[in-house]
């Protein structure tokens, strides 16, 4: 397992702000404390996380979380190379032993037991057992984690325990306001900002069909491709095809709405 290369805070990833997110996430990094962010698909969650491990230098390591993932994914297993049986740190292992940031994405997806190995290290015990090694490793201040999940993606199957939850302090994303919305979508193509703005304009109209006819609205991360295929010579009808209603939704019904839809917002 490779973290992303440790980023210096002027490499950092382009990240604009919607409210106090940066102060709050340092403010937790400093305490010590383990944030959940919360938020629909493709809206800065990753980004943000990749911005502020830049900003303040430490190594991030990510994980896609998933129902198969155990707890030996995370902590480490004992694996045999060359003839001999090495002990091989997972992510959470290797983070805690560099100061690291671990990031959790979608970690709804990880079965409760799995999660439970979390507990010790985000308390203020700050330490995590490993039994097979016998070790009892005690976190750094550097070290910090970061878990995510969309809400809009989540049943009565998939949530959080009461305690691990309340481990955590909690952070919202949403989709940032159109003006915000059309600089990070320029900023991201390459695309003229005032191209970009029909494009957002686009994308809101579709996002209040969510409930409706859709499960999810359209992401930033779909205006993002849709602004950088037209950038790169594609006809805005087609790349509003590709990117913008092709993705939301299979059924030909919901598909020609969205397309009524998408036609009246460009006016
Ligand atoms: N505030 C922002 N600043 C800069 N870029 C952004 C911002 N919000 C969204 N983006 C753009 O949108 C893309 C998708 O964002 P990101 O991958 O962080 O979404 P996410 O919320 O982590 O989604 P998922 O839950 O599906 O993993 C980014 O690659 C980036 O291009």
């Amino acid at each position: 397992m490779i973290p992303n290369a440790t980023l210096s805070a002027e490499e950092a990833p382009f990240y604009a702000p919607a409210v106090n997110e940066i102060a709050l996430f340092e403010n937790a990094y400093r305490n010590q404390l383990p944030v959940l962010l919360k938020g629909p698909t493709g809206c800065g969650k990753t980004r943000f996380v990749a911005h502020m491990a830049a900003r303040l230098g430490r190594p991030l390591y990510t994980v896609a979380c998933h129902d198969d993932l155990t707890a030996a994914d995370l902590t480490g297993r004992y694996l045999l190379k060359g003839g001999e049986t090495v002990w091989v740190d997972g992510p959470l292992t290797r983070a805690i032993r560099e100061g690291a940031i671990l990031y959790l994405d979608e970690v709804v997806e990880a079965r409760k037991d799995v999660t439970v190995v979390l507990h010790p290290v985000t308390d203020d015990r700050r330490t995590l057992p490993i039994e097979r090694t016998g070790e009892l490793l005690t976190a750094p201040m550097e070290f910090m984690l970061v878990v995510s999940y969309n809400p809009g993606y989540q049943n009565v199957l998939k949530s959080l325990k009461p305690s691990t939850r309340q481990r955590f302090i909690a952070m919202e994303f949403g989709y940032p306001d159109p003006e915000t919305e059309a600089a990070i979508v320029s900023a991201e193509s390459g695309l003229p900002k005032d191209r970009c703005v029909p494009l957002v304009r686009v994308a809101n109209a579709l996002r209040d069909l969510k409930g409706q006819d859709l499960e999810e609205g359209a992401s930033t991360r779909l205006i993002v491709y849709a602004a950088t295929l037209i950038q790169s010579g594609l006809r805005p009808a087609e790349a509003l095809e590709a990117a913008l209603l092709q993705p939301l939704s299979d059924d030909p019904d919901i598909q020609s709405a969205l397309a009524r839809v998408a036609e009246l917002a460009l006016g």
